[in-house]
């Protein structure tokens, strides 16, 4: 299975917010045509009423090749119900939401719904995403490599060994770019402290995280080896990973409490 199998039974996507919005952005700059798109959600941006040909908010196919769940996980239970004819059927289910899991939408959805649970992140929205997906018993082989297609069209896929490997996924990938995005803030304020006007600041603290992402996927050297070659020895970087490479209240142990703090979330959103 794959994109052209959507092309011809469609995709529905439910909930089209920052996350679907993100997903559908790459699909339709990748080549999907609207018409193969069913969005369901009751408040829609401007951006998605201007799309067109794409379905928004009409009667929805009885049997699409995927159902894309992209609604917040506290409106799960009141959203998936009203797709529940689908279920049990050869529909892919594929959810992004967070904590909800398998075992959850089976219970929505019926026990034979083959069902895939992703954990996707906004750079989707360029084509630079990355997803980790885990199926359900039900999903055979073709729905996985379906999966894969549609998700593969907007960044890398992985795919997960075991269903509990998905809380570390998420805080890590999921939620990561929102870190990042907070690192480039925190070192603009910081140059800004120092003096910088703040548009330069942001000028500069933008390009190096995005030049530093850049040579980390492009490089054959590893992060480590990469942060060394920035580092002269009794230099400048060295004074400042000094403060930032602490065992005691350094980055390591403080983005290790933030991630447990997500993992903690996400179990929660899921009971
Ligand atoms: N934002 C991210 O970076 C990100 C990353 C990975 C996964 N997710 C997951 O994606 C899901 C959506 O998150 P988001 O950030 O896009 O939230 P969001 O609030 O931006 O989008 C949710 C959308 O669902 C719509 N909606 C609400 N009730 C609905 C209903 N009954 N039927 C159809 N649509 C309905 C809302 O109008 C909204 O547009 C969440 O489950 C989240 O865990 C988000
Ligand atoms: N955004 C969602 C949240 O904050 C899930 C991962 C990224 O809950």
């Amino acid at each position: 299975m794959n994109m052209n199998d959507i092309e011809k039974n469609g995709l529905v996507l439910l909930g089209c917010g920052k996350m679907g919005s993100a997903m559908l952005k790459g699909w339709l700059d990748g080549g999907l045509p609207p018409a193969s798109v069913w969005v369901s959600d009751p408040n829609p941006s401007d951006w998605l009423v201007g799309i067109k040909g794409l379905n928004l908010n009409t009667d929805l196919p009885s049997a699409p090749a995927v159902v894309l769940v992209a609604v917040k996980p506290q409106m799960m239970a009141d959203a998936l119900p009203t797709l529940a004819a689908m279920g049990n059927g050869e529909t892919l289910f594929i959810s992004v939401a967070a904590g909800i899991t398998i075992a959850t939408y089976e219970e929505l959805l019926g026990s034979r719904t083959p069902i895939v649970r992703a954990m996707p992140n906004t750079p989707a929205a360029v084509g630079r995403g990355i997803t980790a997906i885990i199926g359900n018993g039900l999903a055979t082989a073709d729905h996985a490599e379906l999966a894969e297609a549609l998700l593969s069209s907007v960044g890398q896929v992985v795919r997960l060994d075991s269903e509990d490997q998905m809380g570390a996924v998420t805080a890590i990938s999921g939620c990561g770019p929102a870190y990042t995005f907070h690192l480039i803030e925190a070192m603009a304020a910081a140059g800004t402290a120092k003096g910088l006007n703040p548009d330069l600041a942001l000028t500069l603290a933008r390009a190096t995280v995005a030049g530093a992402g850049h040579l980390a996927e492009n490089s054959e050297e590893d992060p480590s080896q990469l942060r060394v070659n920035v580092t002269s020895p009794n230099g400048v970087t060295q004074a400042a990973l000094e403060v930032l490479m602490s065992d005691s209240d350094g980055f390591p142990p403080l983005l290790l409490r933030a991630v447990e703090a997500a993992i903690n979330r996400d179990r929660e959103l899921g009971e």
